[in-house]
């Protein structure tokens, strides 16, 4: 079985807010992304509305409803506040149902998602969000770095996934260091497993370091997007997702 990639529009819709209209337009390369076989598509919208707007995540939903075993997958933190035209992560889950909601512990003014939930402090407040998830019947994934302490954790929580960040890897990959990491990233995703998690990846994953994060057996998803982006400036979007699902093919 290969690891799913679901493509993350986020920059996509960066590069629209830049100016005024719908240029480009996020819907039309959701769907480029699902005609060129990627299993699903991944928006991290965040109250600032910096790129992916709640009207994106509405028109998304729909899309990939529309389209038969794709899935879609909303990112986000579920303490922060509504604000202007975002309702909130609980709220715009309820209104789009997604297949998948990934819980991540990033405050507003971060530039990026850089680091997974401490659980022995979280899990309290998690707890009511993920009895609300479940009885909407979405699967659940948190972000958490690669420790197996807190991966058991996130097993007695009754999440159904949890997604590994992947920036220090990324980060250290090609060096001694980095292989040192990913043998930690290795014991989490199977921790993850034992204690009866899917395990997703994702943060600053590209065409480099792909291959080798995939040599760890168990990773079910990946989302990608920031690289992607870039690679398709070069290569044109067909051709980029082309190239990181051939990776992802082979994996597992
Ligand atoms: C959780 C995660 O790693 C991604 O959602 C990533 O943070 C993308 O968010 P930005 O596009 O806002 O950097
Ligand atoms: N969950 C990670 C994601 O959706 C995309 O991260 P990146 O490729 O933009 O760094």
């Amino acid at each position: 079985m290969s690891t799913a990639l679901s493509v993350n529009l986020n920059k996509i819709a960066l590069i629209r807010n830049s100016r005024e209209g719908n240029f480009p337009d996020v819907l039309e390369f959701g769907q480029l992304c699902l005609d060129q076989g990627a299993a699903g598509l991944t928006v991290h919208p965040r109250p600032d509305q910096r790129h992916i707007r709640s009207g994106d995540v509405r028109n998304l939903a729909e899309l990939v409803k529309r389209t038969p075993k794709r899935e879609f997958n909303i990112e986000g933190n579920p303490f922060a506040k509504a604000h202007g035209d975002y309702p909130g992560l609980m709220a715009l889950v309820e209104q789009t149902q997604p297949d998948q909601c990934t819980l991540v512990p990033d405050s507003n003014d971060q530039l990026t998602s850089d680091h997974g939930f401490d659980l022995t402090s979280a899990s309290d407040a998690l707890a009511p969000i993920v009895a609300k998830l479940q009885a909407m019947g979405v699967r659940i994934s948190l972000f958490m770095d690669p420790d197996p302490v807190q991966i058991r954790l996130a097993g007695e929580l009754g999440v159904d996934r949890i997604e590994l960040y992947t920036g220090p890897y990324a980060l250290q990959h090609g060096t001694a260091q980095g292989e040192t990491l990913l043998s930690q990233y290795r014991r989490a995703a199977e921790q993850a497993v034992s204690s009866g998690l899917g395990v997703n990846a994702g943060h600053d994953l590209n065409l480099d370091n792909l291959s080798d994060f995939l040599t760890i057996p168990a990773i079910a998803e990946v989302s990608i997007g920031h690289a992607l982006t870039v690679d398709a400036l070069r290569l044109g979007m067909p051709a980029a997702i082309q190239a990181y699902l051939a990776i992802c093919q082979q994996s597992r």
